[in-house]
């Protein structure tokens, strides 16, 4: 099977997790901060999460040099249009963009500004490749409720304008999602989208916690759910899409082995899953890669990569008229 030919949908993808190592290192070089490598290859260490982390926390290091050149307009977009344009690359038709706005105001950017060059980022990738993308915005676990409000009403004016959502990301072990709970509230009254990371590697109450405090439409990575039965029950009943990202979940330990990754049990069960790579970078993998890798390791046929794309397609904060272009994507596909 050729997998990379196949068209394919990314509903989550953290845009600094993301970035050509070649482009961090040149612009980390180019605006003269220091680097512990002289050359990329020995650079590509601190960008790329060992194959087994000790933990969801030693995996989140890695986003250090990617934030430090995320803080000017020209390299936000410059950014956002490379991820665009790998995704392309591999046939990617749709994606659904990630990042924490508040963590690129360091240098002076307004909170306008960060959103405003990503989304031009976005603009001129579909202008060139047939690829059609949107924005969610991540509020951040250990950050303060103030600064998650913040962003929940900053970002209201650029919903139908490429934001479709609100995310809550960050180190789950130790901020639970009700913690957040008044600012998801505030979202779903303004009309946003909402998917939350949940039992990623918390425990797998917070995948209920974020399906019935926090809104939750679509779950990121959703693991946890293997480990009971209620929890499993309660994300079909509710038909709630898991966003799942095997590479990252060994990684982070969320997973020992492929073999033994969920996914294609809970794709036997009907659950809506959707595949993707959540960093293309710190994860080092395309989601050609994780594709060929379920094929290997969970026997993932033609016909089960095709209901995956429907599930994404149903599951995707795309407006309607888009959908149905995707639609025909895999209609087409023999
Ligand atoms: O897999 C993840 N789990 C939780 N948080 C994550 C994951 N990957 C990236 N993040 C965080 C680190 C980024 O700086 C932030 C926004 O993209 O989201
Ligand atoms: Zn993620």
């Amino acid at each position: 099977m050729n997998t990379k030919n196949l068209p394919k949908i990314e509903l989550h993808c953290h845009i600094d997790g993301s970035i050509r190592p070649s482009t961090i290192f040149e612009l980390l070089q180019k605006e003269n901060i220091k680097v512990a490598a002289n050359t990329l290859n020995e650079f590509n260490r601190y960008v790329r999460a060992p194959k087994k982390c000790s933990s969801l926390i030693e995996y989140l290091d890695r986003f250090e040099y990617p934030n430090l050149v995320m803080q000017s307009k020209e390299n936000l977009e410059r950014i956002t249009f490379e991820v665009m344009e790998d995704a392309a690359k591999e046939n990617v038709k749709y994606i659904e963009l990630r990042f924490a706005p508040l963590l690129h105001l360091k240098k002076g950017l307004t909170f306008d500004e960060v959103i405003e060059s990503v989304l031009l980022g976005i603009k001129k990738a579909q202008a060139k490749y047939e690829i059609f993308g949107n924005l969610i915005l991540c509020l951040m676990r250990h950050e303060s409720i103030e600064n998650s409000l913040s962003v929940v009403e900053q970002g209201r004016k650029f919903i139908e304008r490429g934001v479709v959502a609100i995310d809550l990301a960050g180190n789950e072990h130790d901020f639970p999602p009700e913690i957040h709970k008044e600012a998801f509230d505030r979202a779903k009254e303004y009309g946003y989208h909402i998917t939350v990371h949940a039992g990623e590697t918390g425990k797998y109450e917070n995948i209920t916690k974020s399906i019935e405090l926090l809104h939750a439409e679509r779950i990121g990575h959703g693991v946890n759910a293997k480990d009971d039965l209620n929890t499993l029950n309660s994300v079909i009943d509710n038909s709630i899409a898991l966003e799942m990202c095997p590479t990252s979940n060994i990684q982070t330990k969320a997973v020992d082995t492929y073999e033994n990754h969920p996914s294609k049990m809970f794709l036997d069960k009907k659950v809506l899953v959707t595949l993707s790579t959540d960093n293309r970078t710190v994860s080092n993998v395309t989601l050609t890669d994780e594709f060929n890798t379920l094929s290997k390791y969970s026997n993932y046929s033609k016909a089960d990569f095709k209901q995956v794309f429907i599930n994404s397609n149903n599951a995707s904060f795309a407006s309607s008229e888009i959908k149905l272009k995707l639609k025909k994507f895999i209609d087409d596909y023999k």
